[in-house]
């Protein structure tokens, strides 16, 4: 039987093309496009059925921002696979993202210039709010739902004498200052997305630690700046269109400028073909592009202290447990309303 890949975030950006990508390397595979919009995921299978003919693509609804989402979208999985070869952690938002014009122009002429450019360090944040389940929006998202959904699907992915790999889409903007252990949600700060960034880095090493000897392998990527829905977000529309020049010039002096979907899924890609086994679990992967237009995946060595990593798998081990209390709860209220209703009618 082909491998089973299931890509969260499938329909779009890097995860579309990771999926373009996987299914011309392995015809044979099991893909399971994991997307919150039925429609936009039907006509993603269209699309992948045109340029692949035959292949297994099937669909998924997967709200990851939502607790009832993630644990219906496990039910469905566990129901339908024996077995799950890789799971990509890859959707992710970015929502009210704000450029600081100023610094921008500081660092165009300072010496930091590349590694703002590779980092967006000092240049971006977002407003973040809770929501329906009382968790941070991008917290919920771009984390704190794969996690359970990892939870949900470990009897799955570790099985004996098989190993599953879990594959996360980290970004360059992860940053160990961006996040508080005390507010793993980031509640008071206003860089949510590279503080859940950050977490996913820790999430990945905390996961190896535990789960290895269980078979299941965890890597981080970073695709670089890759021109997305996510990225067309941050800036006006014209705005874009003028630098865009501009950025293929940067891009042959900044192998971080990735640019395309294509090139941005290459560590992506590459972690399929390797062996869990061979892999640094202390490494993020980087898809890299060169100026003359190679490109390759290199290992950087993440910045990440273990005492803090184990004590932020505990907090989201607790906070699991509080998650569900609350679901089953609602459940409880929601039959008990049944009943009531039933009995009047
Ligand atoms: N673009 C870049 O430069 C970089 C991107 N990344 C990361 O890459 C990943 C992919 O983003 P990218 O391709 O750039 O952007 P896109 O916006 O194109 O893709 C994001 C994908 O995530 C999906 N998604 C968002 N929220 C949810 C949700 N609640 N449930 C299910 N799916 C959801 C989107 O679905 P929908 O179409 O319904 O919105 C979309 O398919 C993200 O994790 C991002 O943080 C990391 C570094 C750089
Ligand atoms: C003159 C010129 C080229 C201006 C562009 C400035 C910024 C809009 C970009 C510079 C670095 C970029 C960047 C990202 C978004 C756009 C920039 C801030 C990301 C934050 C996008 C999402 C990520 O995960 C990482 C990217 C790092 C670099």
């Amino acid at each position: 039987m082909g491998k089973v890949v299931i890509v969260t975030g499938a329909n779009s950006g890097i995860g579309l093309a990771l999926c373009e990508r996987l299914l011309t390397e392995d015809a044979r595979l099991r893909l399971c496009l994991a997307c919150r919009n039925m429609q936009r995921a039907e006509a993603t299978r269209a699309a992948l059925l045109t340029s692949h003919s035959g292949a297994s693509v099937d669909l998924l609804h997967l709200d990851v921002g939502s607790v009832r989402s993630v644990l219906s979208a496990a039910r469905e999985v566990k129901a339908k696979y024996g077995r799950i070869d890789f799971l990509y952690l890859n959707a992710g938002i970015m929502p009210n993202p704000t450029v600081d014009i100023k610094a921008l122009f500081r660092g165009l002429f300072s010496r930091n210039v590349i590694n703002m450019f590779a980092t967006a360090e000092g240049l971006l944040t977002q407003q973040d709010s809770p929501n329906s389940d009382g968790l941070q929006e991008v917290f919920a998202t771009n984390l704190f739902g794969h996690f359970l959904l990892i939870r949900e699907l470990e009897p799955l992915m570790c099985q004996p004498g098989r190993t599953s790999r879990l594959i996360w889409t980290s970004s360059s903007n992860a940053r160990r200052s961006a996040f508080s252990i005390d507010d793993i949600q980031h509640r008071h700060g206003k860089e949510p997305y590279s503080s859940s960034k950050y977490a996913s880095d820790m999430l990945s090493l905390a996961l190896n630690k535990h789960k290895n000897h269980q078979g299941l392998f965890s890597s981080v990527t970073c695709p670089g700046l890759v021109m997305t829905n996510l990225t067309f977000g941050i800036l006006p529309s014209f705005f874009w269109t003028l630098i865009m020049p501009i950025m293929w010039l940067i891009r042959i002096f900044t192998n971080t400028f990735t640019l395309t979907p294509y090139n941005g899924a290459e560590a992506l890609h590459w972690l399929f073909l390797q062996k869990p086994e061979s892999l640094d679990p202390r490494a993020k992967y980087h898809s890299l592009t060169s100026g003359s237009g190679t490109n390759y995946t290199e290992p950087r060595q993440m910045d990440i202290d273990d005492e803090i990593s184990e004590t932020f798998y505990s907090k989201l081990l607790e906070l699991e447990k509080a998650i569900r209390r609350k679901v089953s709860e609602r459940n409880a209220e929601n039959k008990a309303y049944q009943r009531y209703l039933g009995e009047v009618e």
